[in-house]
Formats: C-alpha cells, structure tokens, sequence
C-alpha cells in the first residue's frame, strides 16, 4: 500500500543559508514503469535539481549527497546479484554517469565529490575536504557527493549515504539537513507493513522508541531505510542542525521547500550549530599551546578575531593542522582561548612572530592568513576552564 504526503500536515520549514540535501537511489531508478536495465531516471529528480536552482536564486548554498551510482551501474551491464564487491564495481560503472545526469539537469557546473569515513576522521583531510566544499560554493559550483564505494568497506564505511550526509553537514557547517525519500515521511511503524502507522511531524529528540519504530528496513533500492535517516538526524542534531525528511517523488511537497513549507518530518536541532561547534571546541582535549602577546590577547577578547601568527610569542607541544590547541597569555601563562589550528606545530614555530603575507614565502605554501581562525575558535572568559 502507498502512503501519500499529503498525511503530513504543513510546517515552516526552519529558515536557513547552507543546507545539505540527499537524494536517495529510491528517487533515481527502480519504478515499476521503468525500463528494465535503464540505469537512472530523471522524473523525481528534475523537480529536486529546480529546488536548487530556485535556493540559488534566493541566495542560498546546497550540497548535494547524491545515491545512485549501483543503479546507474546496473543499467550500463548486465549483473546479476548483489554481492559487496559486485556493488562495488558497479559504483565505479556507475558514478559517472550519475553525475553526468545530474550536470544535466543542473545550470551550474556540478562537482564530484568521493568520500570516505576515514577522510573524515582523519583531521588534516577533514580540513582539506571542507576548504575545497567551500571553494566549490564559492566559485558557485554544485558539489555532488558520494561515498567512495570502490575503496570503501567495513571500517572505512559510513555505510549509507544518510549518514555521509550528516556529516557532510557538519563539515560544512550547514543550517539544514534535507533528506529526500520515496516516503512523505517519519511514520510510528512500518508504513507499507502496518496500516495503522502514523504520520509523525515532529520531533523534538530522537529516543530509542523512534528507532525501534523505524527498524522495518529500506524500500527495494535503498539502503538504510528510516533507521540510517534517524541516525542521520540524530548526529546532525547533535552539531545543532534540523533535518527535514520528506517525499522527493511528490513535485508539489519539493516546490513548497522553496516556499519555506515543509510537507514531512522536522527533527530538532539541539541548541544552535555555531554553539554545539564552540562547545566541543571548549571542551576537545587539547594537543599543544600557543603562547601569544598582548596584542593578540586584546584582538582575541575585545574583537573575537583569528589568531594571527604575528601575535604567536612560542608554541608548546606536538600537533597536527586540524588538532585543537590550547592559546595562553605569554606573560601570565594565563589560558585566553581553545582552537582548531590551521599549521602543524612545527609550521606555527616557523611562522610564529611574522606577517601573514610573509607566510608564502616561509613555508613555500598556505592555508590561510591565520594560525587559528576565527570560527574555529572559542574564547575562556576570565574565570572559566580550559
Ligand atoms: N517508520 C517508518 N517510517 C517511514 N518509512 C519507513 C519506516 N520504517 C521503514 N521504512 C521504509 O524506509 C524506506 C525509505 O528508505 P530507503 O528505501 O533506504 O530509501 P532511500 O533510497 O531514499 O534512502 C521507506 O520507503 C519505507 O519502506
Ligand atoms: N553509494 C551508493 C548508495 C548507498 C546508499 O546509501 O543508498 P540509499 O539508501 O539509496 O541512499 C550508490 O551510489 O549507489
């Protein structure tokens, strides 16, 4: 039996800047009126590529977290079964033609993005992947990512493109979350397996109740089901971004995004982004110290700006770029702020009481102007702890 979205009743959609949207194989291939063996179809996805042609318009950035390239792979050779490595080859068969259809129907020029799990946890190619997401929506490009499936198992897995997503909204610091499905949205149970299953609009925590509502597994083409969404919204509420999950088979549900009405599933984010990130700045164990002059103490508690390495006196400790560094007033010892460094320690030394324009010249290459930026930073007010 089909649910339709139209169970879902209206609510505003919170207002947002960046968002991250996924789309799921279940929107790309597998109709019953389909043609066997066609890889990719653009039916659904037309109307989810206008909806970021018109965020766009508005001013607005979107990632694209992209499936499909298993299914654009089955429709470029004949495969029989569904083995790990099969659907691995098929993923490297696949994924450029999936973003060959998505440059199609999209009027920007559209960016390939593979990731791993492990990229993500390492700090230095997690520092790397978002400055280049950042220069794509700079130069006004559409990142289209995926997981790289070919490298990808076991350990070095998100395992479904909903998790990837989460993270990928975390990593570049997005509002939103938009999770489209071949569903209208949340329901209390299995909404094809269970007639009395429920719309759920709303909610404000997931709880384990909610998981075990959602545990009925995916549609034919999808991978994670309600479940990997949950975990999704659960991890991008954790960093303070709401996730909406809603119907990308229903034209009118995807146009009303663009009207800030969400027809679907809103889940809470916890707190504000920019404070669940300054949270665990303050609270990440810290691998070095910056000591820093007075200059640099005044720039970083009257104005909140980026530690430069002109205002750096020494530098205590061993860390990488990425790692979080503890900055301290050179005279006092005193601890002033908490930060993510942009240079390893040994390249903070070696720029540590130079201009930022001199930074080129010293280390031969840079990553900004900045030994810690300001967003990545949070300052300790007197009387609080590092
Ligand atoms: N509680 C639930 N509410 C909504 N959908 C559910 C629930 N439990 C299981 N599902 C299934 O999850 C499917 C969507 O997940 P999935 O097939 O992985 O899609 P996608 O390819 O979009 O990731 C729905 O079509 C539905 O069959
Ligand atoms: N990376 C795979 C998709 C894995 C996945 O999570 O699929 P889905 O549940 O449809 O979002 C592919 O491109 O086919």
């Amino acid at each position: 039996m089909s649910r339709a979205a139209g169970e879902f009743t209206a609510q505003p959609l919170p207002s947002w800047r960046r968002a991250v949207l996924k789309v799921g194989s279940s929107l790309l291939a597998g109709f019953a009126d389909q043609a066997p063996g066609s890889g990719l179809d653009a039916r659904h996805a037309t109307g989810l590529a206008r909806f970021i042609t018109d965020a766009r318009a508005q001013g607005r950035e979107v990632v694209l977290v992209s499936s499909g390239a298993v299914a654009a792979g089955r429709g470029r050779i004949a495969a029989g079964g569904d083995g790990l490595v099969l659907r691995q080859a098929l993923a490297a068969l696949g994924q450029a033609s999936l973003i060959a259809f998505w440059q199609a129907l999209s009027p920007v020029p559209v960016a390939q993005v593979l990731l791993t799990h492990d990229d993500l946890r390492n700090r230095r190619r997690y520092l790397n992947a978002r400055e280049s997401l950042h220069e794509l929506l700079r130069l006004g490009a559409l990142p289209v990512i995926n997981e790289n499936d070919t490298v990808a198992v076991d350990e070095l897995k998100l395992g479904d493109n909903d998790n990837l997503a989460a993270a990928v909204a975390s990593l570049v610091e997005a509002d939103l979350l938009l999770i489209a499905t071949d569903i209208g949205g949340l329901y209390s149970a299995h909404p094809q397996r269970d007639p009395g299953a429920r719309p759920i609009t709303f909610v404000e925590s997931v709880t384990p109740d909610l998981f075990a509502a959602a545990s009925g597994g995916a549609g034919r083409l999808g991978t994670g089901g309600m479940h990997t969404k949950l975990e999704a919204a659960a991890k991008a509420a954790s960093a303070g971004i709401a996730t909406a999950l809603f119907c990308g088979r229903d034209d009118a549900v995807v146009q009303a995004l663009s009207q800030g009405v969400l027809h679907g599933t809103l889940v809470a984010g916890h707190g504000d982004r920019l404070r669940a990130r300054k949270q665990w700045l303050r609270h990440a164990p810290a691998s070095g110290v910056l000591f820093v002059d007075e200059g640099a103490e005044g720039a970083l508690h009257r104005r909140g700006a980026s530690l430069l390495p002109g205002g750096v006196v020494t530098v205590e400790g061993e860390f990488r770029r990425g790692d979080v560094v503890e900055i301290r007033a050179a005279g006092t010892g005193q601890p002033l702020a908490r930060g993510q460094a942009q240079y390893n320690a040994g390249e903070v030394r070696r720029i540590a009481r130079h201009h930022s324009s001199e930074i080129e010249a010293l280390l031969g290459f840079r990553y900004g102007e900045s030994v810690i930026h300001r967003d990545d930073l949070v300052v300790l007010h007197a009387g609080s702890k590092a």
